[in-house]
């Protein structure tokens, strides 16, 4: 601000807005900043996980039309495409030997077996996109919610959707027509058990039949707050 502006500040009726904010910066000896006033949220790293068949997925599709600004990392599997998969949109599917030279390279920040096929989250990607200042969102599984907690402790947020109960879980997993009467079997034996792991976890989300907007809402929210905390999270992959 050039010309100091010495004089009484004008009354607040007389004056137009600029003159106020002239006479009212020369008071106080400095102009006034149209910076913001605090920095940036810092990038969220996002954990989405819960049993098999609980709506993870679904959770996720819908989120990504409800809000800007994520990254939804893309898993490299072993496993076999199901129909309608896409390749570097669902997963990347690699084979086996692939997987592993990825393993070996040290290029997944974590990664597992799961039910007889390697699945595993790309590190590159997910700096990429922080540096773009984009959200991560990680679909993982328990086992591979557990192993990122013990990684990213509590700088990312560990998000666990369930189904209100066992038998809505059960019967979505029917009608989705993906799995075998063994693995069917093993996935609800296995889920039961992963119910007990929601205290590891820093928010729950119930995905209720015929509900789905309602969780996607909460997730929005979650994200919202955390975006919102005075105490931010720093990941750093
Ligand atoms: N709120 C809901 N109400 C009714 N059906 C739902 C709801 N949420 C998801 N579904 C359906 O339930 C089935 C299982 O959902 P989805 O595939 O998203 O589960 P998932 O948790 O990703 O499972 P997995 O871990 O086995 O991949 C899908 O057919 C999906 O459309």
């Amino acid at each position: 601000m050039g010309d100091s502006h010495s004089g009484p500040i004008p009354a607040l009726d007389k004056a137009d807005r600029s003159e106020l904010l002239r006479a009212l910066e020369s008071s106080l000896g400095s102009s006034f900043s149209s910076d913001p006033l605090l920095p940036n949220p810092n990038p969220l790293i996002i954990v989405i996980s819960g049993p098999s068949g609980v709506g993870k997925d679904a959770v996720i599709n819908k989120l990504r039309e409800a809000r800007e600004g994520l990254h939804f990392v893309v898993t490299a599997t072993s496993r076999a495409k199901r129909a309608g998969e896409v390749d570097g949109k669902d997963y990347y599917f690699v084979t086996k030997e692939e997987f592993l030279s990825m393993v070996e390279r040290d290029e997944l920040l974590e990664y597992a077996l799961v039910y007889g096929d390697y699945k595993g989250i790309p590190k590159q990607q997910i700096r990429d996109f922080m540096g773009k200042g984009f959200d991560i969102v990680l679909r993982v599984d328990i086992q591979g919610a557990q192993t990122l907690r013990r990684i990213l402790g509590k700088s990312a947020v560990f998000i666990f959707v369930v189904a209100e109960n066992e038998m809505t879980m059960v019967e979505r997993l029917i009608d989705r027509k993906t799995e075998s009467v063994e693995s069917l079997l093993v996935r609800i034996a296995t889920a039961r058990e992963e119910v007990k792991h929601v205290n590891k976890f820093d928010y729950v989300v119930v995905n209720a039949k015929g509900k789905l907007e309602n969780a996607v809402k909460l997730v929005d929210s979650i994200i919202d707050a955390e975006k919102a905390k005075v105490w931010q999270r720093n990941a750093v992959i």
